[in-house]
């Protein structure tokens, strides 16, 4: 018997498309729906790892009578570049790709985060399908229409709000995920679990080994509650206006993290260290309890996501972190808790309580 599918709504407020986020098994037969009887083409973007994957969505598609562009890209962050996108568009020019037409984005974060870029970019924006293959993507990246490139400057400086039709969100696809993927995405789940359900906190914690796989009995379930935390924020508040910044805790330093380190260490593993320092800084400036602040640390170093960082880049990081996209003027801005899943704006805190933060951090 097949599972049941789960069906979460995204956005129809304030003037935005409504869509939806399925997660279940074996979900292929939703994607001729969400394309649509309009598209003529479909573009399947996909990484290298992925090229089983791609050649078998081609096969489906092109059976169903879709002209079908094949797109591969390169895994992880080297995709998420200019040149990347340029050789995407270089792609729909040469296959004639119009407005009707519909572009799928087949893989983790980094995948979704460039497809969906190539159809807000492309013709000033056309139809997109997510399909999501990490747990970070299935959780975070592939819902709420964030979309983006990095340059040598910083994490995501390039991109455009650009919500996609549908998320197909395939818990099959997980069991080929190398472990440290895996856990990567955990990150996000943790995240949305401090600022949002801390059921997901316990759920975690009541077997932090079993978290760590596909197979853990609590996969679907962590899974769907982090992204209904996700949906609930991007609905009221899609382009990130106020609200929506809630999302970002952790990031300050840890895109600071992922640019020092040229974009080779994974966002999930940059974003945990940057959520251990958002909790001492919490701490630190007086907001954040000591029970919820040490939290932090034995999640996510049970689940086996790193807390440090080197102390000595801290200059650096600090220089990056200046323009962070939360920043206005010269003023920093970091998310941090006033408790469990109270989350709230620090504005401009004293550089020495942030040094004090990242003497925790730094190693
Ligand atoms: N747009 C957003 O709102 C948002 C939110 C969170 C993160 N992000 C972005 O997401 C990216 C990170 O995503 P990620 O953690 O999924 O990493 P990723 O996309 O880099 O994927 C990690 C690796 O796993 C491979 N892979 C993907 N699916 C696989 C599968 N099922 N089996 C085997 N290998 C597979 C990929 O090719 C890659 O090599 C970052 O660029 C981050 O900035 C965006
Ligand atoms: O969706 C959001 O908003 C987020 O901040 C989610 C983050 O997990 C994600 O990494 C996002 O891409 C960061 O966005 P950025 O605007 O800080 O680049
Ligand atoms: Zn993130």
């Amino acid at each position: 018997m097949s599972e049941a599918v789960t069906r979460i709504q995204v956005g129809g407020t304030a003037g935005t498309d409504p869509y939806e986020v399925l997660v279940g098994r074996q979900l292929l037969g939703e994607l001729g729906g969400l394309i649509g009887e309009k598209a003529q083409r479909v573009a399947i973007v996909h990484p290298e790892a992925l090229a089983e994957t791609g050649d078998a969505l081609r096969a489906d598609l092109a059976e169903q009578g879709y002209e079908v562009v094949a797109v591969q890209v390169p895994n992880a962050e080297e995709a998420k570049t200019a040149e990347v996108a340029a050789y995407c568009w270089k792609a729909l020019g040469q296959s004639g790709f119009t407005r009707t037409d519909v572009i799928v984005g087949v893989g983790g974060g980094a995948t979704t985060d460039l497809a969906g870029f190539v159809a807000a970019t492309w013709l000033r924006g056309v139809r997109w399908i997510a399909i999501p293959t990490t747990v970070l993507a299935m959780v975070d990246a592939a819902v709420g229409g964030k979309t983006g490139i990095n340059t040598a400057e910083g994490k995501n400086l390039v991109g455009a709000f650009h919500p996609p039709a549908g998320v197909l969100c395939d818990l099959a696809a997980l069991d080929s995920l190398p472990v440290n993927d895996y856990v990567s995405g955990l990150a996000e789940v943790i995240k949305a679990g401090f600022i949002a359900d801390p059921v997901i906190l316990d759920l975690i914690e009541s077997d932090t080994e079993a978290a760590r796989t596909p197979a853990g009995p609590h996969t679907a379930e962590l899974i769907e509650r982090s992204i209904r935390v996700k949906a609930d924020v991007v609905s009221s508040d899609l382009k990130e206006s106020g609200l929506r910044e809630i999302l970002n805790y952790g990031h300050t330093l840890g895109h600071a993290i992922e640019k020092n380190e040229r974009y080779k260490w994974r966002h999930g593993a940059a974003v945990s260290v940057g959520m251990h320092f958002a909790a001492e800084l919490g701490r630190l400036a007086g907001r954040l309890d000591d029970a919820t602040a040490d939290r932090h640390r034995t999640i996510l170093e049970a689940v086996g996501l790193p807390l440090h960082y080197r102390y000595d880049q801290w200059p650096k990081l600090l220089e990056t972190m200046k323009v962070d996209k939360k920043s206005r003027g010269n003023l920093l801005r970091f998310i941090v808790l006033d408790g469990l899943a109270k989350p709230t704006v620090l504005e401009g805190p004293d550089p020495a309580v942030l040094l004090a933060a990242y003497g925790e951090v730094g190693q």
